[in-house]
């Protein structure tokens, strides 16, 4: 067995807790109804036995055939129980993965630099955590019973007939040894066959999100193309596991079909007379419960080889959730709404911090120092690439950093969380719209806000032209992206959701960009008017933005330089 065999099988231990009451009840109600089956098995081959040989009354034999009929129904129950309850579990252990899985990635740096493509990300929550249902659903209570009930059927039959007892005790072993040999091949086919599916759904919801340019570029055939090439990846490599798995299960048939045809000869040839193996004559009884149990102690190990690729599809599957998110979470992350918080402006201090690109290959900005007492207003210029959006970041605490940064006096990295996004609002280049209302996009930012506020947000917003023109208004669908909207109208979109804030440290990139001159002077008005009381760092190329504030820095060669502000002086805080 393989280290990442063993890490696998760890992982899904580990998982199994969550099945809960509902897991343990797919487990036991199958051998439960193994038991019943037994004695089902042992009634009819009595009541067979007593009709011929002793040619019983039918009324003598009423009540074992009633209880024929109440083992069946019973056993029907069990089997039905047996298998809501393995459904039930799984979902639990899905629902608590996916919850975890999902809660991991938002407690992750959305800016990391290894974080995986959405469309990856979703395949591996949806997809892949989805692929552990035969596993728990299906393998698990198909294994329990295969480790089982061959062993006590056979401990049954061995005192009533050592020959078919032994024969039991060493046929049936020899079906689990060759699927095992067949499964080897089959993880890695399956493995590969993850692979595949994590490829495509990346691949295709990357190509959603960019149709746009594949169309204006013409490149819908090569793409088209592309993915058509991906999904019969994906076919091929399905196709293998198939084969495998059909293999495995046609493996195991003919054991189970050369096992029931051993017993049904043995049965056979000593009621003939031709066979002497037993001290004492085989009764007609002992004879019938034989046949009658001689498939049944095949049939847990055919369930289990029909389900043992649900075994490799999971491993698979948890293999490449850890490959594309990381290490799987013990717990779902306890997360919590942030309700913004009202207080003082922010005092922001740098000290010889160095800053670097996601990938940490270069540095953007080297030693660089900078004090922004509460309540000014600052804007970071500097050309395209030179950082600035690196730098509003980090203090967002979105990036990691070298030197020293506090937000109040407190190091950045000592403030939770919570904290941060309750009193610190960053607006960053490229907001994004959900598909949802106008309102509820504002609404985002604060949802209990009141209509009155989220109307006085959009009207702050320079928007309630817009609004006011549009037949549904504030209810009027928008795509995702902002799709329906002009991109200086998606821009003042998210621009409204400062306003529902009240934060104490307001970060902007290139709040402007999409405006033409008077629109921007407008919304530059509307900007300080609602920053005055809260510290504001704007990072913009506009120079109409920079001469509106107290300060200005200049990022160039991965240093920052002060240059000289012409707004004039005002007391500030
Ligand atoms: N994921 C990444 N991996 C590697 N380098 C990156 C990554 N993201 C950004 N960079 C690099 O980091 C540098 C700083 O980028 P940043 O976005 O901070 O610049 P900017 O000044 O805001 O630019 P602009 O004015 O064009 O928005 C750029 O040179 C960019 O190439």
């Amino acid at each position: 067995m393989s280290q990442e065999d063993r890490h696998a099988g760890k992982m899904l231990a580990r998982l199994q807790r969550h099945g809960g009451l509902a897991l343990w009840l797919a487990l036991l109600a199958p051998l439960c109804g193994g038991g019943l089956l037994a004695w089902q098995a042992w009634t009819l081959a009595e009541v067979l036995g007593r009709a011929i040989e002793e040619r019983a009354a039918p009324g003598l034999l009423l009540p074992s055939i009633t209880l024929i009929f109440c083992l069946l129904l019973v056993r029907a129950g069990l089997g039905a129980i047996g298998e809501m309850a393995g459904i039930a579990g799984a979902e639990a252990i899905k629902r608590q993965l996916r919850q975890a899985l999902f809660s991991q990635l938002l407690a992750r740096s959305p800016r990391d630099a290894d974080a995986a493509p959405s469309g990856v990300a979703a395949a591996a929550i949806v997809d892949q955590v989805e692929a552990l249902d035969g596993y728990f659903a299906r393998y698990l209570p198909a294994m329990v019973q295969a480790g089982l009930l061959p062993l006590i059927f056979g401990a049954m039959i061995l005192p009533l007939d050592w020959v078919a007892g032994v024969l039991f005790l060493i046929t049936a072993p020899l079906i689990p040894l060759f699927m095992a040999l067949v499964g080897w091949g089959a993880q890695i086919a399956t493995d590969r066959q993850a692979q595949a599916l994590s490829r495509l759904s990346g691949r295709f919801s990357d190509r959603l999100r960019g149709i746009l340019t594949l169309k204006l570029f013409g490149r819908e055939a090569a793409e088209t193309e592309d993915i058509v090439a991906a999904s019969e990846a994906l076919r091929q490599r399905t196709l293998k596991v198939l084969r495998i798995a059909f293999l495995s299960s046609a493996v195991l048939e003919f054991f189970a079909a050369l096992g029931v045809a051993g017993i049904a000869l043995y049965v056979g040839l000593t009621f003939i007379d031709y066979l002497h193996l037993r001290s004492t004559p085989l009764t007609l009884e002992a004879g019938m419960f034989l046949l009658l149990m001689a498939p049944e102690v095949y049939n847990p190990l055919r369930l289990l080889a029909s389900h043992y690729h649900d075994r490799a599809v999971a491993k698979a599957g948890l293999a490449e959730i850890e490959r594309q998110l990381g290490a799987l979470p013990r717990a779902a992350f306890v997360l919590e709404d942030v309700a913004p918080r009202p207080g003082p402006a922010i005092a922001v201090s740098l000290t010889n911090v160095t800053l670097r690109t996601p990938d940490r290959m270069r540095a953007v900005l080297k030693g660089a120092s900078l004090a922004v007492a509460p309540g000014e207003h600052v804007a970071i210029l500097g050309p395209s690439g030179s950082g600035k959006t690196t730098l509003l970041e980090t203090l967002a605490g979105l990036r990691e950093m070298d030197g020293g940064i506090t937000l109040d006096g407190v190091r950045l990295n000592q403030w939770s969380d919570g904290d941060l996004r309750a009193r610190v609002f960053v607006l960053t280049q490229k907001p994004r719209l959900i598909h949802a209302s106008l309102r509820d996009n504002v609404a985002l930012a604060r949802p209990d806000a009141t209509i009155g506020e989220i109307d006085g947000a959009v009207e702050r917003a320079a928007l309630d032209g817009l609004v006011h023109a549009l037949p549904q208004g504030l209810e009027t669908l928008i795509g995702e992206d902002g799709v329906g909207l002009s991109g200086g109208q998606a821009q003042r979109l998210a621009l409204a959701r400062l306003f529902l804030r009240d934060p104490g440290l307001i970060l902007l990139d290139e709040p402007t960009a999409h405006l033409d001159a008077a629109l921007e002077t407008d919304i530059i008005d509307r900007l300080l008017d609602y920053a005055e009381g809260r510290t504001l760092i704007v990072a913009t190329h506009s120079a109409r933005i920079a001469m509106r504030m107290d300060r200005a820095y200049r990022i160039a060669a991965g240093a920052l330089f002060d240059v000289p502000a012409r707004r004039p002086s005002r007391s500030v805080a």
